[in-house]
């Protein structure tokens, strides 16, 4: 048996954390990165492309069933592969000196289109219930190639100088400053932004040292000089964060806080203004849809979806939005002032359900009819919220999300509670990132 094993170890070195193995990729997972085995192991492995085979450092593998690695070396490479947009993201570094936040940036963008289709397909197969339907695999390989979107501009700039919001982190030891290192914490430092908009690769402090500094927070918004917003050690607030500044979508102005939640892609506040609008014109086609009930728009921050509410159903829509931080709230009054039928609140969600569900019956039914917005972080509205709305029981919800699982989990609930899902986009709001946004359509039966 000794014997039996240590030749077993010889022809193929078992998965220990700083060694090395060969691998052949075959699928992509959520969280971007690829599938392989070994030995009937799962390997989830960053930096590769599905149908590669690639030399990878094992960096994890307490876990019996998968282990994790990072590519070091190209073996049989993707025709996709293309020359890292990043040169300290390149697979050609040592993986602990990689710089992180773009891990998609080795391929090429229709490729990376493709992948977060398959990621958003293989999330509602699995954990939805719901499959993606075409007429043959072909088909189904087109179809999820088309399915996220690109967004206006990228294909010509090849996805970078996008990020009008970009995070930087201070080396507490050197003072230097630079994004963190892939899946850990070490600062490396950078010489260019490929993805930041070029306001931001302006005044980003990229050579110089800040000691006592933690976070360097880089804001370009669009009508409105870009900005720095600093984080000292220990500190919890940075100053300017609460500053009001300006964004534009197309003539339509937005106020935001220089450090709140604003979509980080130039033209994301857009693409989802439109497609949320684009939604609520289809219910009012389809006669689902009623400006006087019990709108809701939760998670709204500055109030960006409750406005593509308005721009589709018009000045008289009656619409709640539901944010947690209170300044957002304040933004999303001023944005939403010229609706007179704009309420904004602060609240958290759950809470706000919880007092809307023990409301008196007129307005229970008012919100029935209504029509729920919802754009909650990436941890997904979730399970308290998702069986809350199923009470409420609105006509319609507006999902947009920026995780494939929550969503794809929250459908599970809501499929199961009598909702259809009746449509279902995505778009490429993160290009160089496995990121994306998806906008999914239910309506109850
Ligand atoms: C993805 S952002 C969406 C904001 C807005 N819809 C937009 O597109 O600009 C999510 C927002 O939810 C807020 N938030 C997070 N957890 C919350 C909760 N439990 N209740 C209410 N708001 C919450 C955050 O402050 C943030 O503004």
């Amino acid at each position: 048996m000794g014997d039996m094993s240590s030749r077993a170890h010889a022809s193929s070195p078992q998965l220990e954390p700083g060694t090395t193995v060969e691998l052949e990729v075959t699928g992509i997972a959520h969280g971007g990165v690829s599938v392989a085995r070994h030995e009937g192991r799962v390997v989830f492995v960053a930096d590769a492309i599905p149908g590669e085979r690639v030399r990878a450092r094992v960096t994890e593998a307490r876990k019996k069933s998968f282990a994790r690695a990072t590519a070091v070396e190209v073996l049989d490479a993707s025709p996709d592969r293309r020359e890292h947009v990043w040169a300290e993201a390149s697979v050609q570094r040592d993986p602990e000196h990689r710089a992180g936040g773009a891990e998609f940036g080795h391929i090429a963008l229709a490729r990376q289109r493709a992948l977060k289709g398959q990621v958003l397909a293989d999330a509602m197969q699995r954990f939805g219930g719901v499959q993606l339907t075409v007429e043959n695999d072909a088909e189904l390989e087109d179809t999820l190639a088309e399915l996220v979107e690109a967004a206006p501009g990228d294909e010509e700039a090849n996805g970078l100088g996008y990020r009008t919001r970009v995070r930087l982190h201070v080396d507490p030891e050197t003072g230097a400053v630079g994004p963190y290192a892939a899946r850990s914490r070490r600062v490396v430092p950078v010489a260019s932004l490929p993805l930041a908009d070029e306001r931001i690769a302006q005044i980003a402090p990229l050579d110089e040292t800040m000691p006592g500094v933690s976070t360097v927070d880089l804001v370009a918004p669009s009508a409105d000089d870009p900005r720095m917003l600093l984080g000292l050690a220990g500190e919890r607030g940075r100053a300017g964060e609460h500053d009001a500044v300006h964004e534009l979508i197309e003539d339509r102005g937005f106020q935001v806080r220089a450090g709140g939640f604003w979509q980080v892609h130039r033209e994301a506040p857009a693409v989802l203004f439109t497609a949320v609008r684009d939604a609520i014109d289809g219910l009012i086609s389809a006669g689902r849809f009623d400006p006087a009930a019990g709108n809701l728009d939760l998670y709204g921050g500055a109030g960006l979806l409750a406005a593509a509410m308005a721009e589709a159903a018009g000045p008289g829509l009656k619409v709640t939005t539901v944010e947690a931080a209170p300044s957002a709230t304040d933004d999303a009054a001023e944005n939403l002032s010229e609706l007179v039928g704009a309420l904004a609140l602060t609240a958290r969600v759950d809470r706000h359900l919880a007092e809307l569900l023990g409301a008196a019956a007129p307005v229970r039914e008012r919100l029935r009819r209504g029509t729920v917005v919802l754009d909650p972080p990436r941890s997904g509205a979730g399970g308290a919220v998702t069986a809350q709305l199923v009470e409420l029981a609105p006509a319609n919800i507006v999902y947009v999300a920026c995780d494939p699982v929550a969503l794809a989990r929250d459908t599970r609930s809501l499929r199961e509670a009598g909702y259809e899902l009746t449509g279902l986009r995505a778009f490429d709001i993160f290009p160089h990132t496995h990121h994306f946004e998806s906008l999914a359509v239910f309506e109850r039966a």
